[in-house]
């Protein structure tokens, strides 16, 4: 490559050369003229002398060869000849200007020549020539030597030979032309020196300065404006490039200002960035958050390629665009690379944008991971933090029967079985949103209805605030545990011929009756049952038709038992009853043991057939009560075992109680029920009818009470026979038996002359019959009596059962006509909320209260407090039990009422009641009575001079 030279240097060179070679060249031109003119004045200056030594060597040397020695020595004495030599014809030298060579030979001596040169030629004309060492010019003539100098013929042939050696007249000539040139040479220097600082100063120098300033232009470095000299084109010139550079500057400014711009914002992306060479990989930018986020700094990071980055040479994005860089701290980062083409100074590059992915990349790993983890046997249900579900796996729907549509939008409240109270669930979110977990055994319910158990763990899910966001449900199937665990209890619990609990268990629950007994303040009793003549039969018949026999009997006592009741078998033929929960008191805890003993006992009335075979069996029964004391499962057992001897000992097929007394008295009230059985059966029932009435002595109406006439015992009060009736349920056929008797009595012809209606007493136990409605239709319709004279005393008792069952039934027949009163009203759960939605006309307030009020100011305030919810209810009110005149006063300064008591009126059998009415027209006492008094009845006095003996 040549290298260029700057103009300031070249120009002079230029100037120096063409100098040289105009001055070398008229030099050389002048030094060879002045060469040839010293050869040509040489050559002539030679051929004369030569000539004029030929002639003097033809016409003297024979004579006086002196004179020709003479001239050729003065010839050589011209500066120039170097040789001059005369040779004869034998070719030895004649003389020559050197003494020594004379008789030489001349080939010898003059070596100078050829040898063929020294030969005389024909012609005498001398031959001059240029020797090749060019400095020598000689001549050779050939010299005809006369001996007498006469005939040429004659004449021998000799050679003169002159040489000039030209070198000083050479070297003086051009010393003359140089000397000559001088001041010509001196006058071109300065000329051209002065060309060159001319040049220098108007081209060279404002050049150089534009090149300097172009050169800094070209670095982009800025500088003052360039002053314009020299030629009008080198001063455009420069203002052009002033303009030009400002221009530039200006463009150069805006630019950096936008790359500025562009680098900021470039820097400010948040995700790392950089531009790479397309080709290479190599990074040629990096922007402060690839810088911050790889930790490399700038320069060794532009050092880098992408593949550099990446964790190994063959590393490559995967399917999602997504490759693995090394940091600079040696952490791996997973990052999703976006990739532009963009031209980057002529380069084809790319931007690259690097979004690091990796905690979304190990999330969703994660996620996966829990997902496949999610899938287990066990159910997993996510809910949000108020408790929607979120998320359910499949094991939870197999567990549960709901699939994620349906619990989509649910909380786990769809799973709630309500086997569980609310104390549990509160105890469960105590623990799950304070530490913040709870594990145990729940029962839900599964979409098809079934209940199961799980054992059940929630765990709550806090976010780094600490605030609740999840709660995790993790639960199995209890149920197939449990029933391992059952069948295992079972086997060690039950007896393995009847299936029943064995003294084991029956002993365990014993026990928990004992304990729920005395915090319950209710009673319990253990029957413990033997069969008579079973050994016998099992003796005789075998043991495996003694073993179908006690499936039998196990089966046949079950059937006689409810749900809460444990049958047990002891052992051999002995069989055990647990009764836990017996109302009190005592006593009719005891009638209620006996009445089951009697009805387990009587279940073995009928035979039992097997095989074809029929088996008179019977059981001896001992019966014992709890709690007492501190009797514990195993003196109780002991109990009902001294009550089995005695029930075996006292001719067997018999029921005995430990406690005798309690035993009697059961004993007693068994036999009643039976005979009260009977006795509705045998028509003994008798109706009473009690007068209601006002205060002017008007009858206005008649309770029904029934009385039973037994045949032994005389006329018994209900007082003794409606709580058998109640608890034995025979109180249905006995209430229908006095609806159906007031119903005809209502319906009777003569009963139109007395316009009274008839209050009949419902017990709870009748009202709640499901068919309660249709059978009082049913009586009205087959009687035919008229439904308006109809009153039917329900108490308050009747409420509380199931109100809303109380106000369908009540509606019903009050749309018929009847009307309703409530019994002894004051003595139980007194709601007005409830008496407000009851269809009823009237209460009646207890005797108890009426019989004190006078006296005890808290019962009078009571009848007050009555007396003002029936004025508040528009009700009608009868006083019952108004038995003194003091009664009678007190309730007559409260307003009006309807009287009931033996002051006006005692119960009387029903059809001596409707004579003695229809009599009286029904005026019960005079209603003239001017002191405002109530008179007593005589119809009890009446009544008991016929004879009838009231047990009130
Ligand atoms: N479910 C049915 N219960 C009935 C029926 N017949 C009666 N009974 C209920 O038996 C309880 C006792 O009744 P009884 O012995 O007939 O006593 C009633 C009246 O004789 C008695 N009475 C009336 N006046 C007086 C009085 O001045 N003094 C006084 N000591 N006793 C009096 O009050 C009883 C009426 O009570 P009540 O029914 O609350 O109005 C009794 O609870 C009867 O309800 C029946 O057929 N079915």
């Amino acid at each position: 490559m040549i290298r260029r030279l700057p103009l300031r240097f070249e120009l002079p060179l230029i100037l120096l050369v063409t100098l040289a070679v105009i001055l070398g060249t008229s030099l050389a031109s002048a030094l060879w003229h002045a060469r040839k003119d010293i050869l040509d004045s040489a050559r002539t200056d030679l051929q004369a002398e030569v000539g004029h030594l030929l002639r003097m060597a033809e016409r003297e040397l024979h004579r006086s060869p002196g004179i020709v020695e003479a001239d050729l020595t003065h010839a050589a004495t011209d500066p120039r000849v170097r040789t001059v030599a005369l040779i004869g014809p034998d070719g030895r030298v004649l003389m020559a200007n050197r003494f020594a060579w004379k008789g030489e030979p001349a080939v010898r001596v003059l070596n100078e020549l050829p040898e063929d040169e020294l030969r005389p030629q024909g012609s005498r004309v001398p031959r001059l020539t240029v020797a090749d060492d060019g400095d020598t010019l000689y001549a050779l003539a050939t010299v005809f030597l006369h001996r007498d100098g006469s005939a040429e013929r004659s004449a021998t042939r000799g050679l003169l030979y002159m040489a000039y050696d030209l070198r000083a007249a050479y070297a003086a000539g051009q010393a003359d032309v140089v000397a000559g040139r001088l001041p010509e040479f001196m006058g071109s220097i300065v000329f051209v020196l002065l060309l060159g600082v001319w040049l220098y100063r108007h081209l060279s120098r404002p050049l150089h300065h534009l090149d300097q300033a172009a050169k800094r232009l070209a670095a982009g470095v800025g500088g003052p404006s360039i002053r314009a000299s020299g030629p009008l084109e080198i001063v455009r010139l420069t203002e052009t490039f002033n303009h030009m550079e400002a221009q530039i500057q200006a463009n150069l400014a805006a630019l950096r200002d936008s790359e500025t711009r562009y680098r900021r914002l470039f820097d400010a992306h948040p995700l790392p960035l950089w531009v790479q060479d397309s080709a290479s990989g190599a990074l040629l930018a990096v922007n402060e958050a690839a810088i911050a986020h790889y930790g490399y700094p700038r320069e060794r990071f532009l050092a880098l390629t992408t593949g550099q980055l990446a964790t190994t040479p063959e590393e490559h994005p995967d399917a999602a665009g997504v490759v693995r860089h090394r940091r600079a701290d040696g952490s791996i980062i997973e990052v999703e690379l976006i990739s532009h083409p963009v031209d980057w100074l002529g380069h084809q590059a790319d931007l690259v944008s690097a979004h690091d992915v990796t905690a979304r990349r190990q999330a969703e790993r994660d996620l996966r991971l829990a997902a496949a983890a999610f899938e287990t046997s066990e159910a997993i249900m996510v809910t949000d933090a108020q408790g929607f579900i979120l998320r359910i796996n499949q094991a939870f729907t197999r567990i549960t029967g709901y699939d994620a549509g349906a619990v989509a939008g649910q909380t786990p409240r769809l799973l709630k079985s309500g086997h569980q109270d609310a104390a549990f669930y509160d105890e469960l979110w105590a623990a799950i949103t304070g530490p913040g977990h709870w594990e145990g055994e729940i029962w839900n319910r599964h979409s098809d209805g079934h209940v199961y158990p799980q054992w059940l763990s929630v765990r709550a899910v806090r976010d780094e605030s600490g605030t609740l966001t999840h709660f995790v449900s993790n639960f199995f199937d209890l149920s197939e545990r449990k029933a391992a665990e059952q069948a295992i209890h079972r086997l060690s619990n039950h007896d393995a011929l009847t299936d029943l609990p064995n003294r084991s268990l029956f002993r365990d629950r014993l026990t928990q009756a004992l304990v729920a007994a005395r915090r319950g303040s209710h009673f319990g009793a253990v029957l413990q049952l033997d069969i008579d003549r079973f050994k016998a039969i099992n003796d005789a018949r075998g043991h495996a038709l003694g073993d179908e026999l006690l499936r039998r009997v196990a089966e046949r006592l079950q059937d006689g038992l409810r749900e809460g009741d444990t049958l047990a078998r002891l052992g051999a033929d002995e069989f055990a009853v647990l009764l836990p929960n017996l109302r009190p008191p005592a006593d009719a805890a005891a009638r209620a043991a006996h009445h089951i003993a009697e009805k387990l006992r009587n279940r073995f009335e009928q035979a039992f057939e097997i095989d074809g075979t029929r088996y008179h069996i019977a059981a001896s029964i001992g019966v014992t009560l709890f709690p007492k004391g501190q009797d514990g499962a195993d003196d109780l057992l002991r109990e009902t075992d001294t009550a089995l001897y005695q029930a075996k000992a006292s001719g067997r097929n018999t029921v005995c109680f430990f406690e005798a007394a309690m035993g009697a008295q059961a004993q007693a009230r068994f036999a009643l029920e039976s005979e009260l059985r009977q006795a509705i059966e045998n028509d003994e029932l008798v109706l009473y009818l009690q007068p209601q009435c006002g205060i002017d002595g008007r009858l206005e109406g008649a309770e029904a009470l029934v009385r039973w006439r037994h045949p032994q015992r005389g006329l018994v009060p209900p007082g003794l026979f409606i709580p058998v009736a109640e608890d034995s349920g025979l109180i249905v056929p006995l209430g229908d038996w006095v609806l159906t008797r007031c119903c005809e009595l209502l319906a009777r012809q003569e009963m139109s002359h007395l316009p009274l209606r008839i209050a009949v007493n419902v017990s709870p136990r009748q009202f709640r019959q499901a068919d309660f409605v249709q059978r009082v239709r049913h009586t009205l319709a087959s009687t035919g009596a008229d439904p308006t004279r109809l009153l039917l005393e329900v108490t308050e008792g009747v409420m509380l059962d199931n109100l809303a069952d109380t106000v369908g039934k009540m509606s019903e027949l009050a749309a018929l006509g009847i009307h309703f009163s409530i019994d002894d009203f004051g003595t139980g759960y007194s709601s007005l909320a409830y008496l407000k939605r009851l269809p009823i006309h009237e209460l009646k307030i207890d005797k108890a209260f009426i019989q004190d009020a006078p006296s005890d100011p808290n019962d009078a305030a009571l009848v007050d407090a009555i007396l003002a919810v029936a004025r508040h209810l528009n009700l009608r009110v009868v006083a019952e039990g108004v038995e003194t005149e003091d009664q009678a006063a007190f309730l007559r300064s409260r307003g009006p009422l309807l009287y009931q008591g033996y002051l006006t009126g005692r119960p009387e059998p029903a059809e001596q009641q409707l004579d003695h009415w229809l009599a009286s027209q029904g005026q019960i006492f005079p209603a003239g009575n001017t002191d405002g008094r109530l008179t007593s009845s005589t119809t009890a006095d009446a009544a008991r001079a016929a004879g009838e003996t009231p047990t009130e």
